[in-house]
C-alpha cells in the first residue's frame, strides 16, 4: 500500500532521566520507504531509533504506527508488540544457532517455518549456508543472516543501526545497495541510522539531517543536497565552500567570482550580504576565462578528480573536472561559476565554512 503513512512522529522529546537529549523531532515514513537519520556522532540518532523500537519512553510528543499511537508520555507499547525487526551494528545473532536457526527464532511458533527460512536465506543471497553457525561466516554475511532474521517476522517496519559500520569501505558499499533492493522487492519499511551520507544516500528515498538533538531538514537526497535549509545541511551533505556575496536582485548575487544567476528567488532586499554555496560541481574549467584560480590540492577519484582550488584572493572553492585532464598542483587554470541550484544564507561570521566543516566530523 504505496504512499500510506505509516510512521509518524509529532514533536518527539526523549532522553535520559531528566535530560532532554532528542528535542522536538517531528517527521514521517510512508509504507514501503526507506528513511534515513543521519548526522555526527552523539546528536540523537540511535535515541530516536530506540524510541521508535519502544526502548526508550518519551517525554513529550507521539509516535503513531499505522495509525495507533505507540508512545506518548506515560505510555510505551512493549517492544514485542509494535512488529517492529531490528539489525544492530553488531549483528548480534545467536553463536549456538545455525545460520537457518537464527533467521527462524522470530517465527519459532510458526508452521511454515522451515520453508520461510530457506526463503529468507535465498533473499539474501546465502542459499548454501544455511546449516553453518556464525562464527563461520564473514562479517558481511553475518549481517545477511540478521536482516534475514529481522525480515521473517514480516515486520511493519524495520530499523537498521549503523548495519555496516563494521564491514570496510568496499562491502559497504555493495551491501547497501543490496539492503535497498531486498526491502524494495518486498516492500519493507524501513529506517536506518548512519553517520555516512553516502550510504544515507544510496538506501534511503527520505533522510533526516540531526544536529544536537534537533532535525535540521527531512528531505530527499536530491533537496538535502541542492536546496539545504540551514547553513549546517548544506555544510554537512556534499561538498563545498561558501563565498561571500551581496543579493543584486532576488536571484543573482554579486561575489568574487563575478555575479551569479540561479533558478530560484531570494526575498532578501538588494545588498543583502549573504554566504553562497558553490559546490564541486558548480565550477567548470573554462582555460579562457580571466577568473584564475590556483590548485592547492587535488585527489583523484577515478572518473573525476576533486581539485582544491585558492583564488588571489585567499578564497577557497572545491572543483570536480573529468580525471582524463589532469592538472598539477600549483598551476593556475580558467574557471566559470555554472550554478543553477542557487543556494544562499544571510552573512553569518566572515568564514562560515571553516567553523561548519570543523563541525560535520561525526
Ligand atoms: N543510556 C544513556 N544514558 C545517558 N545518556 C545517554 C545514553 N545513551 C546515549 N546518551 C547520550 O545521548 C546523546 C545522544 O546519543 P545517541 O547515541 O542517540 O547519538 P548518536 O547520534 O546515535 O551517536 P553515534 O553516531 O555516536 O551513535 C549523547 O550525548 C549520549 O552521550
Amino acid at each position: 500500500m504505496p504512499n500510506h503513512l505509516l510512521l509518524n512522529l509529532r514533536n518527539l522529546v526523549c532522553g535520559y532521566q531528566a535530560q532532554r537529549v532528542v528535542q522536538n523531532i517531528s517527521l514521517h515514513l510512508n509504507a514501503g520507504d526507506i528513511g534515513c537519520l543521519l548526522g555526527p556522532s552523539g546528536c540523537g540518532k540511535t535515541t530516536t531509533l530506540r524510541a521508535i523500537a519502544g526502548f526508550e519512553p518519551v517525554q513529550e510528543g507521539s509516535i503513531e504506527l499505522a495509525g495507533e499511537v505507540i508512545s506518548r508520555p506515560g505510555y510505551t507499547l512493549a517492544p514485542e508488540k509494535r512488529r517492529i525487526g531490528m539489525v544492530f551494528q553488531d549483528y548480534a545473532l545467536f553463536p549456538h544457532l545455525t545460520v537457518a536457526e537464527n533467521i527462524a527464532f522470530g517465527i519459532r511458533q510458526h508452521p511454515q517455518r522451515e520453508r520461510i527460512a530457506a526463503e529468507m536465506l535465498e533473499l539474501v543471497n546465502l542459499g548454501a549456508l544455511g546449516k553453518r553457525y556464525p562464527h563461520e561466516l564473514s562479517g558481511g554475511q553475518q549481517q545477511r543472516v540478521a536482516l534475514a532474521r529481522a525480515l521473517a517476522p514480516e515486520p511493519r517496519l524495520l530499523l537498521l543501526d549503523e548495519p555496516f559500520s563494521n564491514l570496510d569501505v568496499e562491502l559497504r558499499r555493495r551491501l547497501s545497495h543490496e539492503v535497498r533492493e531486498i526491502l524494495k522487492s518486498r516492500g519493507t519499511s524501513a529506517i536506518l541510522v548512519t553517520h555516512d551520507q553516502e550510504e544515507a544516500f544510496a538506501v534511503s528515498d527520505q533522510v533526516g539531517v540531526f544536529k544536537d538533538g534537533h532535525l535540521e531538514q527531512w528531505d530527499t537526497p536530491f533537496n538535502l543536497y541542492h536546496e539545504p535549509l540551514t547553513p549546517f545541511v548544506a555544510s554537512f551533505i556534499g561538498q563545498g565552500y561558501f563565498v561571500r556575496g551581496q543579493m543584486l536582485s532576488h536571484d543573482t548575487v554579486q561575489t568574487e567570482l563575478g555575479v551569479i544567476r540561479g533558478n530560484r528567488a531570494y526575498q532578501w532586499a538588494p545588498g543583502t550580504a549573504v554566504d553562497m554555496l558553490l559546490r564541486p560541481d558548480d565550477i567548470v574549467h573554462a582555460p579562457d576565462s580571466a577568473l584564475q584560480a590556483r590548485i592547492v590540492g587535488k585527489s583523484f577519484l577515478g572518473a573525476a578528480t576533486l581539485y582544491r582550488l585558492q583564488l588571489a584572493t585567499g578564497t577557497h572553492l572545491e572543483a570536480l573536472f573529468a580525471s582524463h585532464a589532469d592538472h598539477r598542483v600549483g598551476e593556475d587554470i580558467g574557471i566559470r561559476v555554472a550554478a543553477d541550484h542557487l543556494v544562499a544564507f544571510p552573512a553569518q561570521g566572515s568564514v562560515a565554512t571553516q567553523a561548519l566543516a570543523e563541525s560535520r566530523v561525526g
